[in-house]
């Protein structure tokens, strides 16, 4: 598969007002393949957001690079930036968030291409509206006088106006009704196969990642701890604590799933070692002392764990 988007250790601290420094991504390595569905699963605060946002040249970092399409992003002025901003579009938790409360449908679908100079706006808002499932009926309403799954519709539409090549979904679907949800997660799924988008899909919620991703990234405090593909890492995690995030999902033919144990540790001052070990079910004294790093198991998984459950080999 092609290489769309490179991202190679990359780093992003956050300095704090008390001299102290938070690491949101502590060194991350990922790779999107032209056409694929990726997710970024972990809790809240690991650095989904962060990441995502940075993947897109959104939040400068502070070490690493980011290629997208072969270019090192991270080093473009902003007008170097701007054809590439076109290819790459972010969708957002908060339906509203990117919409001008004061602007109709057809507003603001019609502001990105005169924006950047494109012929037959009339006809290309219709057919985007077309693209989403949203009736023509629409173009008028303003972002109070949608639901919030036809609102995510209408940001959808919005990102894939000028032909991107890479959406990053934020949480996408978490303020949606389950009902909503599995219609936009079908409509990403359209969308992709359609329009040959790549899609990094951020979510803590590993019952919506399931039906939307082809790989799956396990993020914890910063850090990827898991990669592979999506069914195989659902059917056999190498990573306790992906092992935990699956437990955690209810399901219709089990008891309640026990919790997490413990809080995340603060990302000020994370554990030594394993950043996981103070959680860890299985975690040995090698753990607490020794980094693991991200190592390939075979068959395209990797995995950050001294002592993984599985071998893929
Ligand atoms: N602008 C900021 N200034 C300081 N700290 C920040 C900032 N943005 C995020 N953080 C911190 O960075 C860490 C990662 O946050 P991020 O939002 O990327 O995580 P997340 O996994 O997306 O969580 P959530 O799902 O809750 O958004 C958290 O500890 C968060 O408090």
């Amino acid at each position: 598969m092609n290489t769309l988007l490179e991202a190679e250790t990359i780093e992003k601290r956050y300095r704090l007002g008390s001299g102290r420094v938070l690491q949101a991504v502590a060194g991350v390595s990922l790779r999107v393949g032209a056409g694929e569905a990726l997710a970024l699963v972990g809790e809240s605060g690991c650095g989904k957001s962060t990441l995502g946002r940075a993947l897109l040249g959104l939040t400068p970092i502070d070490a690493g690079a980011i290629r997208f399409e072969g270019q090192d992003i991270a080093r473009l002025s902003a007008r170097q930036m701007r054809p590439v901003r076109a290819r790459m579009q972010m969708v957002f938790q908060d339906s509203y968030a990117s919409l001008n409360p004061r602007r109709n449908a057809g507003e603001a679908l019609a502001e990105p291409l005169r924006i950047h100079k494109r012929a037959g706006v009339t006809e290309r808002v219709r057919e985007l509206l077309d693209w989403v499932g949203l009736p023509q009926s629409a173009l008028a309403r303003y972002p109070h006088e949608f639901s919030g799954g036809q609102r995510q519709r209408l940001n959808i539409a919005r990102a894939i106006a000028l032909d991107p090549v890479l959406l990053v979904a934020d949480e996408p679907v978490s303020a949606l009704d389950v009902s909503v949800q599995a219609q936009i997660i079908n409509l990403f799924r359209e969308l992709q196969e359609r329009l040959g988008l790549a899609c990094v899909f951020i979510s803590h919620d590993l019952a919506v990642v399931r039906q939307m991703a082809d790989r799956i990234a396990v993020m914890y405090l910063g850090v990827i701890v898991e990669e592979g593909d999506g069914l195989a890492v659902m059917a056999a995690p190498a990573h306790p604590y992906t092992r935990a995030l699956l437990d955690a999902v209810p399901r219709p033919d089990r008891p309640l799933p026990p919790p997490l144990i413990g809080d995340v540790p603060s990302p000020i001052s994370p554990p030594p070692g394993c950043r996981f070990h103070t959680r860890c079910p299985i975690a040995q004294a090698r753990c607490r002392e020794e980094v693991p790093l991200l190592r390939d198991i075979g068959a395209g998984r990797r995995v950050a764990c001294h002592f993984p459950l599985t071998n893929v080999l």
